[in-house]
């Protein structure tokens, strides 16, 4: 395998290692995958995290397995393990997809098998990265000059292979000029925001203010915030979309207090077989992660990982194929096949 560096995976051609993101940000430590039943418990317990990430480490893993090895029947075992290990993102279903299709195709040679494998999560990889540049190039014209940004949860380089969705879309803005100042959501209850974005910013010398979920409406109201961006896991054929839980409140703020409101995504994370939001699956995970340490144990807690914003609170959606308003969103544009393929 060619060797592969990001900011949460790498590849050596042999190894594959990733940042383990729950120590984020008072410890940076690598760990070893070695199969992927370990990237499954990794992807489970969000030490692996984002919907591109996952999906491009799923990838990697299978084709690190059968590069050591393994064969048709361990392979297409893992694939389906590897595909189950979290049931919001689609891009883990997309990526597994490809590679099954490979496993499926019928050749008869093992090392043939292994080639392909290899060779397809090797571009999934690099297809994400350039992906991420290219939501970026369509979104930079959505800014004004000198505008505060909000963000919610973690849509940089630790949930992509590349500089992020959302948050590479308000890097490139930075980076030009165009935006000046990121609010950031701590992002109740695992602090994706707290504990990654704000970690992503300050290395990137981006000047940031973190706050609680519950105050960014105030920053609306006080007109300190010119646009909210933010990531997806799954965005449902007429725009529909999942995001980390408090997605649809922050929406129905921006709504309304007049603030654009923009999702950002790959077209991996385009799920044209899901008709609309209702149809996402929803991760149900852990009470105890809502409890913490605070609330009394046995407290019984709500603990939905993402939630659904429908395509009405959009003012548009930023892909790598172009941005789409509410109204398109609503013609069902997503599903026209004039919509240009990914460069
Ligand atoms: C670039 S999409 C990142 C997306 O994934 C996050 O979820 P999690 O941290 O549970 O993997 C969140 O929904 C982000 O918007």
């Amino acid at each position: 395998m060619k060797t592969a560096d990001s900011l949460a995976l790498r590849h050596d051609g042999r190894r594959l290692r990733i940042l383990d993101q729950t120590l984020l940000p008072h410890r940076e430590e690598w760990l070893e995958v070695p199969d992927p039943d370990a990237m499954v418990l990794h992807i489970r317990r969000l030490a692996v995290r984002g919907a591109p990430l996952i999906g491009v480490a799923a990838a990697l893993s299978l084709a690190t397995f059968a590069q050591d090895g393994a064969g048709p029947a361990e392979l297409r075992l893992a694939a389906a393990h590897l595909r189950r290990a979290r049931p919001t993102a689609v891009n883990l279903m997309w990526a597994m997809d490809r590679m099954g299709a490979i496993l499926d195709g019928g050749r008869c040679k093992d090392d043939v098998v292994m080639a392909e494998l290899i060779a397809e999560a090797e571009a999934i990889f690099v297809e994400d990265v350039a992906l991420c540049e290219a939501m970026a190039r369509q979104g930079l014209g959505l800014f004004g000059e000198g505008e505060a940004v909000l963000t919610h949860c973690n849509s940089g380089g630790l949930a992509t292979a590349g500089i992020g969705t959302a948050l590479g879309l308000i890097r490139r803005g930075f980076e030009a000029g165009r935006v000046t100042h990121v609010f950031v959501d701590e992002t109740r209850p695992l602090l994706q925001g707290a504990r990654l974005t704000a970690w992503e910013l300050a290395r990137l010398g981006i000047p940031h203010t973190l706050l609680t979920d519950s105050m960014a409406a105030i920053l609306l109201r006080e007109g300190r915030v010119q646009r909210v961006l933010l990531g997806a896991d799954r965005v449902a054929a007429n725009g529909d979309f999942a995001n980390k839980v408090g997605t649809y409140g922050l929406a129905v703020q921006c709504r309304h207090h007049g603030v654009p409101f923009h999702p950002v995504a790959p077209w991996s994370t385009v799920d044209l077989a899901c008709p609309g939001g209702d149809a996402i699956p929803i991760e149900q995970r852990d009470p105890a992660e809502v409890r913490g340490t605070w609330a009394a144990a046995g407290t019984p807690a709500f603990n939905p990982s993402f939630d659904v914003t429908p395509a009405h609170l959009v003012t548009s959606l930023v892909t790598d194929r172009g941005v789409f308003t509410a109204a398109e969103l609503a013609s069902g544009i997503l599903s026209r096949p004039r919509l240009r393929p990914t460069p």
